[in-house]
This record gives structure tokens, sequence and C-alpha cells, in this order.
């Protein structure tokens, strides 16, 4: 008999600000060693169940628990939050929120200090653990300036070292490139597998999360469990459209050309995955290629751009491109390439060493952040980093108020912008009580609601459900067909593939590629070079044997976007 680990019994939990409980009846149990998948839509309460496991909840939330958790067989009621750290290690949504040390080197260091290890064994494994995430040449970097997916390796790697009996990881992959993520699912299934410990996942990317084995997939709707099954069994039945959370791209596809997707067929990975090979190639003679867009004029020129931080490092070399007026751009590279530091040169936050830009062919190397903010708009990739009033409402309306706007005219545009982002029924909300993936928007509203001509957006959709991937996404589009210009900064291949034509590639602080992005997604050598990732749709096209894998490509996520668009 398996031992249980985790233990809900008729759990509910309703945070103290709110009126309704955010988990209703949650049962479920969770034995030893075994690798769980929690998934569900934004504000579900994903994350709520995790911060009941971590001990977070009751200690740092407050709120009413009513029903039973056990963790190893205790109570948590009656456990202090130093024990239940002792048995469940967290890595977070924000890792900004859960650093210790000043340098990597100690942040890592830190859960071994606390168990009076020995120096040499301490410098050892922190060593180890840093070269298995890839960080070991910054050991001694401060954490601040680390980027986004510097930072979120640096969290996986400290909880690695943890000597815990449970691994609790919210949102593992959401900044992380394509090949890092793929490699951090592969290493925490390793840990898994060396130690025994018991896994929960909690993350929309289930396309990339099902790279390595998962046993159960957990699926949470409106503060409850509405199925506990097997990856097989979940991407056999309509629960994800239901819950309208993502499939892999491979089991839509074959949806599509109406191949049967049983748990026989094995659709959990796309290598173990039977597929009928004539209704794919069928599906694919009948579909409609891409339409292409017109060449228009400039509007943002980089032109031979040189940047460091400090002299002994030179970050961005001799970057130079062009985006046009009305195009939506990707820009996408391996963790710390340079891609967000790009979007401060454009912005003004930090000014290049040399090079010039041109905004509407007009020089504004010089021009100030203010100046610049008038007509480009940047979303940046943490929302924490971004917010600093309490309330919804105030917080959008902060750029229109400092621009001295009449009171009913910032009404009228703040409330169509929260409308528009899905964010209205909560415009007298604190921003507090926001899931990451709702503050994300809060944060998208508050530079839409500027209208500029420009908008950069750093990773728009990490963290958001399908459902609000869709939305924001097919509201860019909207604003792109009325003239707004859009460059993003992301991780997600399928973005990239469904909606931006065009990407530019950044490795090691250089532009390696500059292509449609089919045509990036499917060349071997990019991919390798900048930790992007082949989408699943061109293995399952050589799989069924067809000859134009990237046009199968092209035609899908042609299709696709019709099919959802046509949903809405
Ligand atoms: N600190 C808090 N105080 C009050 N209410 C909260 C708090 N945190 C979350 N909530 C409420 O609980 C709901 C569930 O939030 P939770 O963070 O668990 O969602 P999630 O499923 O993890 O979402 P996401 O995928 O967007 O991260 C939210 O809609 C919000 O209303
Ligand atoms: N304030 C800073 N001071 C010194 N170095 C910095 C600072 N900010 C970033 N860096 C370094 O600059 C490099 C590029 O960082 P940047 O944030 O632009 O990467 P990125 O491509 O956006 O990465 P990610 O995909 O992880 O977000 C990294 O090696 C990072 O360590």
């Amino acid at each position: 008999m398996k031992k249980p680990v985790i233990q809900f019994e008729h759990f509910n939990f309703k945070y103290r600000t709110q009126v309704d409980p955010t988990l209703h009846d949650i049962n479920l149990t969770l034995y030893e060693g075994e690798k769980v998948l929690i998934v569900g839509p934004s504000g579900s309460g994903k994350s709520t169940v995790g911060h009941c496991l971590n001990g977070l909840i009751p200690f740092s939330y407050k709120g009413e628990i009513t029903g039973s958790l056990k963790i190893m067989g205790q109570e948590t009621k009656d456990l202090d939050i130093f024990s239940l750290s002792k048995m469940v290690g967290t890595v977070l949504q924000d890792p900004d929120g859960q650093f210790i040390g000043l340098t990597v080197g100690e942040d890592i260091a830190f859960a071994l200090e606390n168990d009076v290890r020995e120096q040499d064994e301490m410098f050892s494994i922190v060593n180890d653990v840093s070269k298995m995430v890839d960080m070991d040449g910054y050991l001694q970097s401060s954490l601040h300036q680390l980027s986004g997916g510097q930072k979120q390796r640096v969290s996986l790697a400290g909880v690695m070292v943890d000597d815990v009996d449970i691994l609790l990881f919210d949102e593992p992959l959401a900044n992380l490139d394509p090949a890092t993520g793929k490699h951090a699912i592969q290493l925490i299934d390793r840990i898994q597998k060396e130690t025994n410990k018991t896994v929960v996942i909690i993350e929309h990317r289930l396309e990339d999360v099902l790279e390595c084995h998962i046993d159960r997939i957990v699926v949470v709707d409106k503060g409850t469990i509405v199925a506990d099954v097997t990856p097989d069994e979940l991407l056999a039945s309509s629960i994800l459209e239901e819950c309208n959370i993502r499939e892999p791209l491979y089991v839509r596809a074959a949806k599509y050309a109406g191949s049967d997707v049983t748990a026989e067929s094995k659709p959990s990975h796309i290598n173990t995955f039977t597929v009928n090979k004539d209704k794919l190639l069928t599906w694919f003679e009948a579909t409609n290629p891409p339409e292409r867009k017109k060449k228009t004029e400039p509007i943002l020129e980089l032109k031979n751009i040189h940047f460091s931080y400090s002299p002994s490092r030179e970050i961005i070399h001799n970057v130079s491109f062009s985006i046009e007026k009305g195009e939506m751009v990707s820009i996408a590279g391996k963790n710390g390439a340079g891609k967000s530091t790009l979007a401060s040169i454009i912005c003004g936050f930090v000014k290049p060493n040399s090079g010039r830009i041109l905004f509407k062919g007009e020089d504004i190397t010089n021009d100030t952040i203010k100046e610049r903010a008038e007509r480009i708009g940047l979303v940046m990739q943490n929302p924490n980093q971004m917010i600093s009033k309490h309330m919804i409402f105030e917080e959008v309306a902060l750029g229109l108020v400092l621009r001295g706007l009449p009171e009913d005219e910032i009404k009228e545009r703040v409330e169509k912008t929260l409308r528009i982002c899905g964010l209205y029924p909560f415009r007298n909300w604190p921003i507090s009580a926001l899931s990451f993936g709702q503050k994300k928007r809060v944060t998208i509203a508050s530079i839409l609601v500027l209208e500029p001509e420009l908008i950069i957006l750093d990773e728009p959709t990490a963290g958001q459900d399908f459902k609000h991937y869709t939305e924001i996404m097919e509201f860019l589009t909207e604003l792109n067909e009325q003239g707004v210009t859009i460059l993003m900064i992301t991780h997600d291949m399928h973005l990239m593939l469904e909606y931006t034509p065009r990407a530019i590639v950044i490795a090691g602080g250089e532009k390696i590629a500059d292509d449609t992005s089919a045509n990036i997604l499917t060349d071997r050598d990019v991919i390798e070079k900048a930790n992007l990732k082949e989408t699943s749709l061109f293995d399952l096209a050589v799989k069924a044997g067809i000859e134009e894998p990237r046009e199968f490509v092209g035609r899908f996520i042609a299709f696709d976007k019709e099919v959802r668009t046509t949903w809405q």
C-alpha cells in the first residue's frame, strides 16, 4: 500500500476579504512518490490549493478553513509554518517574492545552511545544482541583476536542494525559455525518481509538462475538483475544452482531422500517440494556406545598437531591425539573451552605448522616457513591478490622471478597457485580492488605456489560462488591425506561430534570425542556438508522412484561429 502524504477531506477555504469561499469541498489524496499536475482556468483556485499545502494559508493569507487537510498524516491546523516548511518545498509563481540571499550562490545555499551542513559539502552541492539549471556562471551575481527567466532558474535550484518530502511548483515554466522549460521538467522528473518525493505541479503549459511522465492530472474549476484522471484519459475527454484549457497542439490537430483521440491512442505524448495518417493527410490537403500581409513603412528602427550595464560585459551587440507600421512581431530567445533589455532601450529606461533608434523616421535616441511613453507603451514581464495603486480602477486610470484628462473621460476610457480585458466585474476590488493572471491583465489594461501607437509586451500571456490568453491575443489582434503596431517578447512558441507572422530571434545579445515564425520554428539550427522548441505540429506532420510539414504547421494555425474566432 502506498503511503498517503497529502489528504484533503471536505476541505473548504474562504479568504477573509472574500464573501464566498474560494475552495469548496476539496477531496483529494496524493500518495508518496506521485507526480501530479493541477490545471484549471485562471482564478479557479489552483494557487490557493498550493498555499494551503505550504502553509501560506493560514499563516500569511488569513481566512476560514473547514474540513481537514493532513500532510504526512498530521492535521495542518495543528502545525506551525516552520514544521510545514520542513515537509513542503515551494517554487512560487513570482520568483521575486521568495529570494532570501543577496547573491545567486547565497540563495541556493540558504536551504542547506538551514540544515547546518559542512561548508565544503555546501559549496559542492551549490555548484552541482547551479550547473543543473545552467546558472553556475552567475553564483556571485546579485539577484536583482538577473533576467526574469534566470530568477526562475535560481528558484528551481533552491528548492531542488531542500530536504523535504513534497515539492510544490506553482507555474515553474512561466518565465522559462522553451528549451529550459523542457530541461526543468526533466530535472523535476529526475529528482522525483531519485528521491521518491511527491511532486505537485501547477501549470498552464500542459503540453510542456507532459514532456515527462505525470501520474494524474487534477482539474480545478471554480474552486472544486472536476476531474482527477490520467493524462491519457483527460486528453481523450472533453474536459479541457469545457474548462477552457489549451490542449496539446498535436491533439487538437488530430481532432480537427477527425482522427479518434481515445485513451488507448496514448495522446499524452506525441511519440506514443497513434494518429490516423490518412485522415490527417486528407484534412491537410483540404485546408487553405494562410494569407500574407502587405508591406507598409517602418514605425520603429533600431540601428547598430550596443549596450552594457557594466563596462566589463556587453549585453547587446550591434542589433539592428526595422518594424513596420501595423506589424505584429515576436522577439524570442534564450533566458538572459537581452530581450527585456532591448525593450528598456526602446522605451528609454537605459541608454545604448552606441547606435540609433528611429520612430517613424525621426531620431528618438535622445528623447526622454516621458516623450517616448506618449507613443510607445511597455507592459513589463512581472505585474508586481508595474503596479503602484491599491485599487484596480485607480491603477488603470493612473496614466490618464497623470496626463490631466477630465474625470468623465477617464471613467469612460478606463471602464471600456476594463471590459475589454475581462476585468470590469472586479473594477472596485483591491489588486491584492487578484490572482497572478488577473494582475497581469490589470497591467495590460493600464497601458492599453493610454492608446499608444506601438505596444511592447514582455510575455503578455505568461500565467494566463487559455480563455484569457485567447481574449488578450484576439484583443491585441483587433488593436493591430486598427493600426497599432505590436511587438511581443515571448517564450510561447504557439503564440508566436499563431499571432505573429514574423519573429526576431536574439541569442547572446545578437540578432541571429529575422524571418517568418513558421520558418524559424522549423529551423533546427536557430532553435538550438536560441533555446527555442520545435512545435509538436511539425512532429505530428512528420509522423503522418506529410511531405511539407512546414506548410502543415502554417495551415493548422490559420485553421485553428478561424475556428476559435467563430467560437467567440
Ligand atoms: N490574497 C487573496 N485575498 C483574497 N482573495 C484572493 C487572494 N488570492 C486569491 N484570491 C481569490 O481566489 C481566487 C483564486 O485565486 P488563485 O490564485 O488560487 O487562482 P489560480 O487558479 O491559481 O489562478 P492563476 O492561474 O490566474 O494564477 C481569485 O479569483 C481571487 O478572487
Ligand atoms: N540591472 C542589471 N544589471 C546588470 N546586469 C543585468 C541587469 N538586468 C539584466 N542584466 C543582465 O543582462 C542580460 C540580459 O537580460 P534580459 O533581462 O534582457 O534578458 P531576457 O532575454 O529578457 O531574458 P528572459 O527571457 O529570462 O526574460 C542577463 O544576462 C542579465 O543577467
